[in-house]
């Protein structure tokens, strides 16, 4: 994992071996003092054992309270870390990019890093129980050998066993993973369509029924064919070291003529393994789960990396000069392939200059939105492209391109501050407010709306206050007006349209206002993705 240093390991790696190395000192100093008792009584235990003790236990409780420190520190902060870089990445990503991997940046937000993060505090009992079987072993070996030599055929023979079947319970925990992808599908169009949902519960039924339980029966047989693989494979680990156990305690002591205190010995320590192995198996699944997070993890980053970065933001005015034109020039996009029914606009020919308002209208579907969307650079032309000044924008461009426009779309998202405002103009804020007739239910306070619970027309009025206020040289506006009562629609329109202009505004609205049209000043129409221009003798018939 890239977000694990190497330093970081090692430090890891040197605090489980000193951990581990304590629980084993422990061990083997109660194996010895038995061993002792054994052989001379309670008369061999004198003081020195005494100081030793106390020292094995203080530095037990010092390294674990290290390590688990250490450890607690490092998953916290490999926690919000992951969180901040997929963030980070979400937000360098293009539109485009983004658009098809939501519900995967929601899983692995929500479930895959809580997964990690989870493992990793588990990792200490893993590598301290890996390190207390190796050095029992090595133990084991001094001994008796020929002890050793059975029980390691015998770790080996379950390693391979495990192993085998886990190939299987590691495909069933991808698939869990793959199911989990599809739930949260469904539980965040529940979340969205609540309200629809709240209208007709039939609906929320039938989303329950065939889908979210579908995929819950599926997720309990897939989930139980994992667990009990794994429950099998421990259950046959545990009866191999029990039969291990039995034959040493009762048939290879005796037979291979074993001193009785070495054999006790052995199965002391070997009944130490045992219990370290059981850590290893109970906390393996989550590290099996966990593998699977962190590869999702890595290939949702990939995936948002991989994709043209978008270049560093300049500003394109002081590079090719003050906005003058924006055109599209043979410009042709498509959604989906032919295969699944796709949709493409162009060639589309389109220019707009500075102080021009210009209106786009033409039938549902007709790819008016799609047709903006490229013109912004939220969607990567097929061929053709788009130019600022007869400049052609490419990739690297495409952000700093992206930001001369302040945009207003028929699904806005509202946000509660100035996000895009270094200085807010209070007196020009105080007027929009008033222009917009709404500085009677809205009042701004640290650069934040008083409120933003507000019906959908007051709030697409504060949507285009908060663009507006941005000064970007060009607006764009998808249906604006749609969500306006008459009364304000025709203030916008004959009102509010040309005071923008006025004040140097370049506007782009998709409209079907048919009553505004003349207040363009050139108006297009798309039809089934063909740009046409209307030509004035049309515009003047209006
Ligand atoms: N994300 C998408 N993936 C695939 N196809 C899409 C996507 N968005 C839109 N489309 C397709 O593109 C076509 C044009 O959509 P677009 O939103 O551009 O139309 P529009 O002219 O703006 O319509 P409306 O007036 O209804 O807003 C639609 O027929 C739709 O099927």
């Amino acid at each position: 994992m890239s977000q694990l240093k190497f330093s970081t390991l090692i430090r890891f790696i040197f605090l489980s071996f000193l951990s581990g190395g304590t629980s084993f000192l422990f061990l083997t100093f109660v194996n010895r003092v038995i061993g002792q008792l054994m052989t001379q009584g309670y008369g061999a235990i004198n003081q020195t054992y005494t100081l030793l003790f106390l020292l094995i236990v203080v530095l037990f409780v010092w390294t674990r309270r290290v390590l688990a420190l250490a450890i607690i520190r490092f998953s916290q902060s490999l926690f919000w870390s992951l969180r901040k870089d997929i963030i980070f990445l979400v937000l360098k990503s293009n539109f485009q990019q983004l658009s098809s991997r939501k519900d995967l940046v929601h899983t692995a937000l929500v479930r895959d890093i809580n997964m990690l993060t989870n493992a990793s505090l588990n990792i200490i009992q893993f590598a301290t129980a890996i390190i207390i079987v190796a050095a029992c072993l090595v133990y084991m070996a001094t001994v008796s050998l020929p002890l050793f030599l059975v029980s390691l055929s015998v770790i080996v023979l379950a390693t391979l066993l495990y192993q085998f079947n886990a190939r299987r319970n590691n495909e069933a925990f991808k698939q869990a993973r793959a199911l989990e992808d599809r739930f949260m599908f469904y539980f965040n169009a529940i979340l969205g369509g609540f309200k629809e949902i709240y209208m007709d519960t039939k609906k929320g039924r039938r989303i329950y029924d065939k889908k979210i339980a579908r995929i819950a029966d599926e997720s309990v047989v897939n989930q139980e064919t994992a667990f009990v693989g794994l429950l099998n494979n421990q259950i046959t680990g545990q009866t191999m070291f029990y039969l291990l156990i039995g034959a040493i305690l009762l048939y290879c002591g005796a037979a291979w003529n074993i001193a009785p205190t070495d054999t006790v010995s052995f199965l002391f320590i070997l009944l130490y393994v045992l219990s370290s192995v059981e850590t290893i198996m109970v906390l393996l699944p989550n590290l099996l789960q966990a593998k699977i997070s962190s590869d999702r993890i890595a290939k949702l980053q990939a995936d948002l990396l991989s994709e043209k970065p978008l270049g560093e933001l300049v500003d394109l005015q002081q590079a090719l000069g003050d906005f003058e034109t924006i055109s599209a020039r043979d410009l042709t996009f498509q959604y989906g392939s032919a295969a699944q029914g796709s949709f493409e606009i162009g060639p589309v020919n389109f220019t707009i200059s500075r102080g021009e308002v210009v209106f786009i209208n033409g039938g549902n579907g007709s790819g008016k939105t799609t047709f903006v969307s490229a013109l912004l650079g939220l969607l990567l032309p097929a061929s053709g492209g788009v130019y600022y000044n007869g400049y052609l924008i490419d990739e690297q461009h495409s952000q700093s391109y992206s930001a001369l426009f302040g945009v207003v779309f028929s699904d806005f998202y509202l946000f509660d501050e100035f996000y895009g405002i270094d200085q807010l103009d209070e007196d020009k804020l105080a007027y929009y407010l008033r222009l917009f007739e709404i500085d009677a239910k809205v009042t701004v306070e640290n650069g934040r709306f008083s409120t933003t619970h507000l019906s959908t027309g007051q709030r697409k009025r504060l949507a285009l206050i908060t663009a507006l206020l941005e000064a970007k040289p060009l607006l764009v506006l998808d249906e604006w007006a749609a969500d306006q009562d008459p009364y304000f629609r025709k203030k916008f329109y004959t009102q509010i349209v040309p005071e923008l202009k006025e004040a140097g505004f370049t506007i782009i609205a998709i409209t079907h206002d048919d009553k505004y049209y003349t207040c363009a000043d050139t108006l297009y129409k798309m039809e089934y993705g063909k740009l046409v221009r209307e030509e004035e003798e049309v515009l003047s018939t209006l």
